[in-house]
């Protein structure tokens, strides 16, 4: 496949390294305006965009008008993705967005979906997720976190949303911590007087983030539509 990278800062080198092992071809790096670029003459199958929450969003929709389908894993830009999937459906490109594209974290997700169905009814436990990233991280909370937050309000009627560092009574709290070097841990406790439930997923490096985004751009080449992880690896759960 011939693959754009679009944002060339810690993952998308790592997502370069393993996409050559895995056979692919890199034909555009990307780091200023996407404007910058000439995205016809390159034939591309997949942009894959680890960029910046406020470059996400122009570098997405350039790639659709160049009928170029695009994996996202940039964070911090999630107000626009409404508009970002219209305009996909309109121009009849394809789009995938992952606030986290390693097995393990969705593994991690299906799990946290299963102990918000079995907690959502015991009310002395109060719910909290914390996450822990690199001191250069642009945004917080992460997207990761953000998704963990959404998917116990799915499935506990009792919480109607999320807030960084405290929260009120029917909202999860989040908590972002920044420490040098950290790829990415997350945890989501259910506290209770008399004990605690922890599930915890930590990053060791950026690979299998990096993995998961090529997978995704090989399983997207072909298709269109507006996808997430889910249906990547659907034969898994
Ligand atoms: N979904 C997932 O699984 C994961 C998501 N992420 C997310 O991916 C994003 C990138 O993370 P990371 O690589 O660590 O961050 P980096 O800061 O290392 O890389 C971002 C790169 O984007 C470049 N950039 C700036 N403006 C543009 C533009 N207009 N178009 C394209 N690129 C641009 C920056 O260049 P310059 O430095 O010159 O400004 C920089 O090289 C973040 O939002 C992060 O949260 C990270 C890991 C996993
Ligand atoms: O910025 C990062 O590094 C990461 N960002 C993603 C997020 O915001 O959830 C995923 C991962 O945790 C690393």
């Amino acid at each position: 496949m011939k693959i754009a990278l679009l944002g060339y800062g810690k993952m998308g080198k790592a997502i370069e390294e393993i996409a050559i092992n895995r056979g692919h071809e890199i034909v555009l790096r990307v780091s200023e305006d996407i404007e910058a670029y000439n995205l016809d003459e390159l034939e591309i199958d997949a942009a894959i965009d680890f960029s910046i929450p406020k470059a996400a969003y122009k570098n997405i929709t350039t790639a659709f008008k160049h009928k170029v389908p695009v994996v996202c894993g940039t964070t911090g830009w999630l107000d626009d993705y409404e508009k970002v999937t219209k305009l996909c459906k309109e121009e009849d490109s394809a789009f995938l967005y992952a606030s986290n594209f390693s097995l393990g974290v969705n593994v991690f997700f299906e799990l946290n979906k299963k102990l918000a169905h079995m907690m959502k009814g015991l009310d002395d436990y109060a719910v909290e997720i914390e996450e822990i990233h690199h001191t250069e991280k642009l945004d917080a909370p992460s997207g990761t976190a953000i998704s963990l937050a959404q998917q116990i309000i799915a499935e506990n009627p009792n919480k109607n949303g999320w807030q960084l560092d405290h929260a009120d009574k029917d909202e999860i709290p989040i908590y972002a911590k920044r420490i040098k070097d950290v790829p990415g841990t997350h945890t989501v406790s259910y506290e209770s007087k008399i004990d605690t439930i922890e599930i915890m997923h930590m990053a060791k490096s950026r690979q299998g983030f990096a993995l998961g985004a090529v997978i995704a751009a090989e399983w997207l080449k072909d298709k269109k539509g507006v996808f997430t992880m889910r249906d990547v690896l659907s034969s898994l759960f």
